[in-house]
């Protein structure tokens, strides 16, 4: 099935309504509003602390919503036996002072749908040598590695994956980028968060999630083409200040050593190169998932 034919396809595998999550007098979501189709993998992204781990527990029946409703392929999560899902936290499967193979015995025992698929998995994630070793001697990377494997291991329709990808190299975020896609292409829907571009490769649609609330949704290619024109500015020293006056939101973001803003109706880069001092370098670039991620989550800032 296609990418396309995934997000437009009729059925939905998971539904949010006006989701709101309190701690005490702090609110963290604010009315999310979530359809995920069946068999898509849809890719959360937002600020540190935003409460992409709060709603992706919400969904998982994990954590009670303060209002709103979740139903997962139309029942009321609070109803599912078990069986609808597999959920990735972070350091939820590990336990310091169990090894990782008594970790993958513990994990079998608590979910219905436990396979033996994490013994491939390990193998594939290079693993193995150190399923005796207990976790607390695990490196970050290890732990995501062995966690990772466990979750995919639960034949559910369903799969909320939380950063995944955190803490691993570059290699292996493509080898669980296959098991993942292998998991789709049995018939699997996954909701994953990260904070990495290169999980947008993964994702048939993006949502940015920022204030407590589902702030833009779409296909990556699309999220990219809503972006203005992407300016970038190198040298600018102390000329950055003015230069914000020019850019949309009054806004330059850090984007290594060089800024990256976006270009306002009406503006173009002579505008900029004019208030810019003489050995200031303007142009203008393709947008990235950096700029697409300013743009969708910090744009509106600035009119609050
Ligand atoms: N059990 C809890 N009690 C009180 N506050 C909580 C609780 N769980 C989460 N929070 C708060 O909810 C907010 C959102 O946290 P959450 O972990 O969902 O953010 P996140 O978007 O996943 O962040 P990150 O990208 O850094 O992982 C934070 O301010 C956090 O302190």
């Amino acid at each position: 099935m296609s990418a396309e034919s995934r997000v437009d396809g009729g059925a939905l595998a998971l539904e949010a309504r006006n989701l709101r999550k309190t701690f005490g007098a702090d609110g963290v979501l604010d009315g999310v509003d979530l359809d995920v189709h069946e068999n898509e993998v849809l890719l959360l992204m937002g600020p540190n602390g935003t409460g992409k781990t709060v709603l992706l527990s919400c969904l998982a029946g994990g954590l009670e919503p303060s209002a709103g409703e979740v139903r997962v392929f139309e029942t009321p999560i609070s109803d599912d036996d078990g069986h609808a899902l597999s959920l990735l936290l972070q350091n939820g499967a590990s336990v310091d002072t169990l090894s990782g193979r008594e970790t993958a015995a513990f994990y079998a025992r608590l979910h219905p749908e436990f396979t033996d698929r994490w013994r491939d998995l390990v193998e594939e994630f290079g693993l193995p040598d150190d399923l005796e070793k207990r976790i607390k001697y695990y490196s970050e990377g290890m732990k995501r590695k062995l966690e990772l494997a466990l979750a995919l291991s639960v034949d559910a329709p369903l799969y909320l994956l939380d950063e995944p990808t955190a803490g691993v190299d570059l290699s292996t975020v493509q080898l669980f980028h296959r098991a993942i896609r292998e998991r789709v292409a049995a018939g699997g829907t996954v909701v994953t968060t990260s904070h990495r571009p290169v999980d947008a490769d993964l994702a048939d649609r993006i949502a940015f999630v920022t204030g407590g609330e589902v702030t833009a949704i779409g296909t990556p290619g699309d999220l990219l083409d809503d972006v203005p024109t992407v300016v970038r500015v190198v040298g600018a020293g102390p000329s950055a200040e003015t230069l914000e006056s020019h850019v949309a939101g009054s806004r330059l973001f850090h984007h290594g050593d060089e800024l990256r803003g976006f270009l306002d109706d009406g503006v173009v880069v002579a505008d900029l190169e004019r208030a810019a001092a003489a050995d200031v370098t303007v142009e203008t670039v393709e947008p990235s998932y950096t700029d697409a991620f300013n743009y969708h989550v910090h744009a509106g800032e600035s009119d609050e």
